[in-house]
């Protein structure tokens, strides 16, 4: 008896450790997706009183953009190689990626107005993709044109054609 309690509890932790170790790489890719291509490419903040920035004076009433778009490729912060695909920056976490300057990652803004969806967003695309990946693989059609367009939000100008192959039932 005591040995199967010991069999299920050690089946159970591996489960957890390789749960939470996918969840991670989940992670990694969703962030590195959102660098390269955030939805929301510039946050507005409206100064309410004058304030000092660094070495600027703000006056009352200025509204300041924050690029995200641009900070997110800013070799300055993420490398030479900024404009490569590569999750791994993000193994060890946000802070070690964008060495040090949190602030240069704004997929979800910051601060107190922060997106209210971000762990809803982050766990259903997290579950969406552990579903489709244990039926399917899929790769870029021949026919797609990799071309970021703005409108409203960061998108593909025409759309992701992707072929499917269904690998297991
Ligand atoms: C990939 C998906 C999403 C992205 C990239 C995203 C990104 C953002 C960004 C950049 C902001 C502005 C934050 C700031 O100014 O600091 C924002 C705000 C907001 N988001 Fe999202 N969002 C996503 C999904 C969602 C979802 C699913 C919901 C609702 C369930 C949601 C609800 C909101 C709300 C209500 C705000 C305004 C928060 C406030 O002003 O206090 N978002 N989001």
């Amino acid at each position: 008896m005591k040995g199967v309690l010991v069999l299920g509890l050690s089946y159970m932790y591996i489960l957890m450790c390789s749960l939470f170790f996918i969840s991670i790489q989940m992670s990694m890719i969703l962030n590195e997706c959102l660098r390269l291509y955030p939805p929301i490419i510039s946050l507005v903040r409206k100064v309410e009183k004058e304030v000092r920035l660094g070495k600027l004076i703000i006056p009352a009433n200025v509204e300041l953009h924050i690029p995200s778009l641009a900070l997110h490729h800013e070799p300055e912060f993420w490398g030479q190689e900024v404009e490569l695909f590569k999750p791994e920056r993000f193994a060890e976490g946000v802070v070690k990626a964008t060495n040090n300057n949190i602030g240069t990652f704004l997929p979800f803004g910051t601060g107190p107005r922060n997106c209210v969806g971000f762990d809803y967003t982050t766990t259903e695309a997290k579950i969406a993709l552990s579903m489709i990946l244990q039926c399917y693989t899929f790769t870029f059609s021949q026919g797609y044109v990799h071309s970021p367009f703005h409108y409203v939000t960061l998108r593909p100008q025409h759309g992701v054609q992707v072929t499917v192959i269904l690998h297991s039932l």
